[in-house]
């Protein structure tokens, strides 16, 4: 079968499907004694405004793949939506949560197994936190759904989620046995050099390249365990787990979000250049000054907004504010917070089809920039740098950048950094730029 033929039947079966879903408010759950107990697919977003989603188990399932990955994702969730029958408040509307490859011709290989091209699951068990309440919510999808049937498995979903402990203790780091990177630092600085030396040669402004840490752990990963120590580390940065399957799990905790939408309001942001910390606040300011000051890192930024905001002025009114410094725990980074007014309604998965990837991630021009990825980096990206988020029924959604990210199973995890390299970047700096950006997910594994 063809994927247009595969579609095509997932179309007719949702017609003949009813999505149903009931949420009741609880007292406060520990979401990572839930998601402990869940069986995959297992899902989990976070956003730094404070809206918490953690489901287990899928009512339904889209998954794309191929140039058309978009169309087909936006057909099959129209039809899904389609007559969905919702009780309860507006957080706990059923969502869509998942993502996509960085490229659309991915292929399933491992790590990546169980994560096809675009991924989305609507949780069959879902918990929400948001507005000082928490919430439990069931789905059911099919041609056997009602509303009895939704409302037994409510009542069933809170039974055994009364069982969970209501602290669960946390566990250890796993510890890491062994270490490589997929190119160490001679032959990642030697890939840096061709690349500037390309860029000065005048067909690319920007290239953003990456590279991967294969770790062997001492024990088993505990994600639930290693998400919820990311919330204390990182609260000013999104979470999220894509888990299709048992055998791996892509999460972690980026800073970036791709774009937000809310009605006609859509908010995203050139987030780009780096510098670390400072171990004394003069340091630190020290860093923040020299993000401003220099002219590198100011022309890589400033590609990354101008970029953003030419690819958003076909869907309405873009207006980028002034540059910052956006400060997490370990890094700083320049910022231009970017937000537009949309003209119609384009759905989230359009914005997400336009930015995505933006030169933060790609490069300038895209096409020569991916070519030159292609043909440079030596593993394959997945779902690294890719968008991660949810999307509801009015188009509605929030993506962020799949970056400070790791995808792990069992007793192995790879984790992903990459830099931005413009015609005057320095090889040995961009390395030690490299390191910090693995340290989230590492320092929770060590
Ligand atoms: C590509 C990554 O980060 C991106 C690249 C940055 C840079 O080049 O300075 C900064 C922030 C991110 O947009 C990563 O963390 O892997």
């Amino acid at each position: 079968m063809n994927p247009a033929q595969r579609n095509q039947e997932a179309v007719v079966s949702h017609a003949e499907a009813t999505l149903v879903s009931r949420s009741c408010e609880i007292p406060d759950v520990s979401f990572r004694a839930f998601l402990a107990d869940q069986n995959a697919p297992r899902v989990h977003w976070a956003s730094p405004d404070g809206l918490e989603l953690v489901g287990g188990g899928a009512a339904a399932h889209l998954t794309a793949s191929g140039p058309k990955r978009f169309d087909s994702l936006r057909d099959e969730a129209e039809a899904l939506f389609a007559d969905a029958d919702h009780e309860g408040p507006e957080a706990t509307r059923p969502r869509m949560l998942g993502g996509l490859s960085f490229d659309a011709d991915h292929e399933e290989t491992p790590p990546w197994t169980g994560f096809a091209a675009a991924t989305f699951v609507l949780p069959r068990v879902q918990l929400t936190r948001g507005d000082d309440a928490t919430w439990l919510t069931v789905v059911e999808y099919g041609p056997d759904a009602t509303v009895d049937s939704a409302a037994d498995a409510l009542d069933a979903a809170r039974e055994s989620l009364s069982e969970l402990p209501m602290m669960r203790p946390s566990g250890g780091s796993p510890g890491v046995a062994d270490r490589h990177w997929r190119t160490p630092k001679r032959e990642w600085t030697a890939q840096v050099e061709r690349v500037t030396e390309r860029i000065r040669s005048g067909d690319l402004l920007k290239v953003v390249l990456a590279t991967a840490l294969d770790l062997e752990l001492a024990e088993e990963v505990d994600i639930p365990d290693v998400l919820e120590r990311l919330r204390r580390t990182y609260p000013e940065c999104y979470r999220f787990l894509v888990q299709p399957t048992d055998e791996a799990a892509f999460f972690g905790p980026p800073p970036e979000r791709l774009v937000k939408r809310a009605g006609r309001s859509v908010e995203t942001e050139a987030l780009a250049g780096s510098m670390p910390r400072g171990e004394t606040p003069e340091d630190d300011a020290d860093y923040a000054e020299s993000l401003l000051e220099s002219e590198k890192l100011q022309h890589e930024q400033q590609l990354v907004a101008d970029t953003i905001c030419e690819q958003l002025e076909q869907f309405g009114d873009v207006t980028a504010r002034d540059k910052r410094i956006r400060k997490l725990s370990n890094i700083q980074h320049l910022q231009t917070p970017i937000s537009a007014t949309l003209d119609g309604d384009a759905h989230v998965l359009s914005l997400v089809e336009a930015l995505h990837p933006t030169p933060a991630v790609g490069g300038l021009p895209l096409e020569a920039a991916l070519e030159t990825i292609r043909e440079t980096e030596s593993f394959d990206r997945g779902w690294y740098a890719s968008p991660v988020g949810w999307f509801d029924a009015d188009g509605n959604g929030e993506f962020a950048v799949g970056i400070r990210s790791g995808v792990a199973g069992g007793k192995q995890a790879t984790l992903f950094a990459g830099n931005g390299i413009v015609g005057d970047s320095d090889p040995e700096a961009e390395w030690d730029e490299l390191q910090p950006k693995v340290r989230p997910i590492l320092d929770e594994l060590e």
